[in-house]
């Protein structure tokens, strides 16, 4: 019987235990991390994102501050706001919501992000730290991912994963990630001539391309684990349904543990975050390691 994995309560413990250290740094007389967390536009999806980090936060213990900036708001408005959080004492963590509206170059923006304030991971400085095996923050979803995997298969060593998808928020980072814990990695994409076939061969599978329900039961080897990224919203009988990058009902019989969509990687994505703004926050205070 597979084992569906159930990120809502992985996600749980980990906001569960950086609140008991946020709690005994402010017993300490230490400042409470503050996350500024910066949408721009009114994309529905991202309000609910917006909306979920702030109240994780709450649970955490983190005070987020919070910027709303119109969908036409110039660029130069946007990075002056990000400079001033850069400089600002109370702010430890900030995250620019994406997707960006058309217009703005996302790149800049998040370049212009202090690299120690950057709780996403996605400022090229982490990158690169990431990819070194140098203490880096890293990006949350994929960070998400190995605690999962981690909590489900112990050692990843000498482990074929495959990576489906190599966009810089999360199939670059998670073949690192897993590159790090000695997993044998084959990144698969849109150009990938046999990509069944390859994923025949991963004992961990990681799905994040963005495809409703592309990966099926006969991609698979028997007994795999499979990290379902994909969050993709479609309409059945009227009505909102979330819908992974795995076909999950084909698929459930030949794993040994799959992620569901919904309360499986999204959670974790967000309890992540909450950890970074931790670690960035104590590596500001002066404390080594994380
Ligand atoms: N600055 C960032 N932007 C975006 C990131 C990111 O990590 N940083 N990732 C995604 C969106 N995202 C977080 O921002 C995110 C997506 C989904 C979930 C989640 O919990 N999903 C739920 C379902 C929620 C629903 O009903 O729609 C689930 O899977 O159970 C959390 C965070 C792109 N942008």
């Amino acid at each position: 019987m597979a084992t569906i994995i159930d990120g809502k309560a992985v996600a749980f413990e980990v906001v569960a235990s950086v609140a008991k250290e946020v709690a005994t740094l402010v017993e300490q007389g230490l400042q409470r991390p503050g996350l500024a967390v910066v949408l721009v536009g009114d994309d529905a999806a991202s309000q609910v994102y917006v909306r979920n980090k702030i109240r994780t936060s709450e649970q955490a213990g983190i005070t987020s501050i919070e910027h709303r900036l119109a969908a036409d708001v110039s660029q130069q408005t946007l990075l002056t706001l990000i400079d001033e959080l850069n400089a600002s004492d109370q702010v430890n963590g900030i995250l620019v919501q994406l997707p960006l509206p058309d217009g703005l170059d996302e790149k800049l923006i998040l370049e212009r992000i202090s690299p120690a304030k950057d709780v996403d991971g996605f400022h090229p400085m982490n990158v690169g730290a990431l990819s070194s095996g140098l203490p880096s923050l890293v990006p949350c979803t994929p960070q998400g991912c190995l605690i999962m995997l981690q909590q489900q298969l112990g050692d990843l060593s000498g482990k074929h994963a495959v990576v489906v998808g190599r966009s810089n928020i999360v199939g670059k980072p998670m073949a690192a990630l897993l590159l790090q814990q000695s997993c044998t990695v084959t990144v698969v994409h849109s150009r990938t001539k046999n990509i069944e076939q390859l994923c025949a061969q991963a004992d961990i599978l990681v799905a994040a391309v963005g495809r409703p329900e592309m990966v099926k039961a006969s991609w698979l080897k028997e007994g795999a684990v499979v990290i379902d990224v994909g969050i993709n919203a479609q309409e059945v009988d009227g009505k909102r349904k979330l819908v992974g990058d795995v076909d999950f009902a084909d698929c459930l019989a030949k794993v040994s543990a799959i992620t569901p969509v919904p309360g499986g990687v999204g959670p974790m994505t967000i309890a992540c975050l909450m950890q970074n703004t931790l670690i960035a926050a104590k590596r500001q205070l002066g404390f080594s390691g994380n």
